[in-house]
């Protein structure tokens, strides 16, 4: 069965990483970004997490995971070595929560983790459906090559333009410019990495007021 592809909004959510190694710390990465109130339990920690640690973007809990340590969770994950652990841990996950991912056993997981493209606000998410997770690497690295930094600039001001459209016209007149400022050109432009010609094309099809007020 094909899972739903959403975007969990973990802001200040409580978030239990078990296990502190390399699989660990790639999803605490991606935890870090979605702003994750983020404890690792794990009696060691590798260097990526350490640097973490000291940049204040998570606890670390030094200690083997025990059954009671997923009090007050909202979301775990289970990265251990050991598949006994990671199996205690979703049986304590099943009980006291709805969101577990238990990295050696996605047959008992409720959610997979995605390969993400990220520029800005942009997000691409791969998933194989658990059949391929190196497949999905490779897709990313191709992804990300393709869709530069631009994306996220462009975000910025499409975000401002659709706030102020939401506020100032109607209906159809908003739709009108948001197609417009989200055209074929434009994107190709995206592509092209050619924001200058993205920026005087997006120009053309906004309402002078939005500037005129953007001026104030
Ligand atoms: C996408 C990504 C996101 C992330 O983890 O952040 C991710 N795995 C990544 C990489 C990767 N994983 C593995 C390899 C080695 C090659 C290989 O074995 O194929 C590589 C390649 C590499 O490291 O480059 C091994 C592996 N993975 C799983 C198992 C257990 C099993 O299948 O039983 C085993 C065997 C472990 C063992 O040998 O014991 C399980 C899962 N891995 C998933 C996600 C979920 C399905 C996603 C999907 O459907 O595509 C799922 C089901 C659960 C979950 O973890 O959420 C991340 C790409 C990061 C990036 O973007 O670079
Ligand atoms: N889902 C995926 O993408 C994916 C990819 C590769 C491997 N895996 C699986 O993920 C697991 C972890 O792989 P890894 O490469 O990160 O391993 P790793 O050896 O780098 O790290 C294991 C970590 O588990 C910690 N640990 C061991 N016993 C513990 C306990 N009782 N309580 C708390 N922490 C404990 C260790 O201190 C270490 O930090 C393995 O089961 C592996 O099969 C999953």
């Amino acid at each position: 069965m094909a899972g739903l592809p959403v975007f969990l909004k973990l802001e200040d959510k409580k978030v239990a990483v078990i296990g502190g190694g390399s699989v660990a710390s790639r999803k605490v990465s991606s935890l870090v970004e979605a702003g994750a109130e983020i404890v690792v339990i794990s009696p060691e920690i590798n260097a990526r997490l350490e640097g973490m640690v000291e940049a204040g973007l998570l606890e670390w809990r030094q200690k083997s995971y025990e059954y009671g340590d997923l009090k007050g969770f909202w979301l775990v994950i289970a990265a251990t070595s050991d598949s006994s652990v990671n199996h205690q841990v979703y049986q304590e996950a099943k009980e006291m929560m709805q969101l577990y991912n238990i990295a050696d056993r996605p047959d008992l997981s409720t959610f997979y983790t995605a390969a993400r493209v990220k520029k800005g606000d942009l997000q691409i998410a791969i998933s194989t459906g658990g059949k391929a997770p190196a497949l999905s690497a490779e897709i990313r690295r191709e992804l990300a090559d393709k869709f530069g930094d631009c994306f996220g600039e462009y975000l910025e001001f499409a975000g401002e333009v659709r706030e102020w459209l939401l506020e100032n016209e109607d209906l159809e007149e908003r739709r009108r410019i948001l197609r417009a400022i989200a055209s074929r050109e434009i994107f190709d432009n995206l592509l092209a990495g050619d924001l200058d010609r993205v920026f005087r094309e997006m120009e053309k099809a906004i309402p002078e007021r939005f500037f005129n007020e953007r001026a104030l």
